[in-house]
């Protein structure tokens, strides 16, 4: 796969072993600390500071914020004991299948 599946995969791996880190030296066990619903939260906040910084169109912007969101996502997946693999993997099912195609053979 590509390198950019590559630096997913690194850090999903780092996500994994951080799990069950010290909450006080680490952001991520501080995150699993505090448990799923306090991740989603932050998901949810994170996917609304990328929209914001979308919407206002700086580039610099867009970038930290759709990082913020990326790695909150995979903290996510890690708290659900969903590998990225099997994301990635659903991406790649889904390459060069138009959208409009895959919503008609669901019939909607
Ligand atoms: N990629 C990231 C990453 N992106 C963002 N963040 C943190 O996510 C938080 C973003 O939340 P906010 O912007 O809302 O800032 P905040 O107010 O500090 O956050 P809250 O207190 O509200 O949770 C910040 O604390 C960032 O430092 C990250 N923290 C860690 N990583 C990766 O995760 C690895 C493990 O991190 P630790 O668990 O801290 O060792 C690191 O080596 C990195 O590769």
């Amino acid at each position: 796969m590509s390198e950019a599946a590559d630096t997913l995969r690194a850090l999903a791996a780092t996500l994994e072993q951080r799990k069950g880190a010290d909450p006080d030296t680490s952001y991520v066990a501080r995150l699993h600390h505090k448990g799923l619903d306090a991740i989603l939260k932050k998901v949810g906040e994170e996917a609304t500071e990328a929209v914001v910084a979308a919407k206002g169109g700086d580039r610099e912007q867009i970038v930290y914020e759709t990082a913020d969101l990326w790695f909150h996502t995979l903290v996510m997946l890690s708290a659900s004991d969903v590998p990225v693999d099997a994301v990635l993997a659903e991406l790649e099912r889904r390459a060069g299948r138009s959208g409009i195609e895959e919503k008609a053979a669901r019939g909607e």
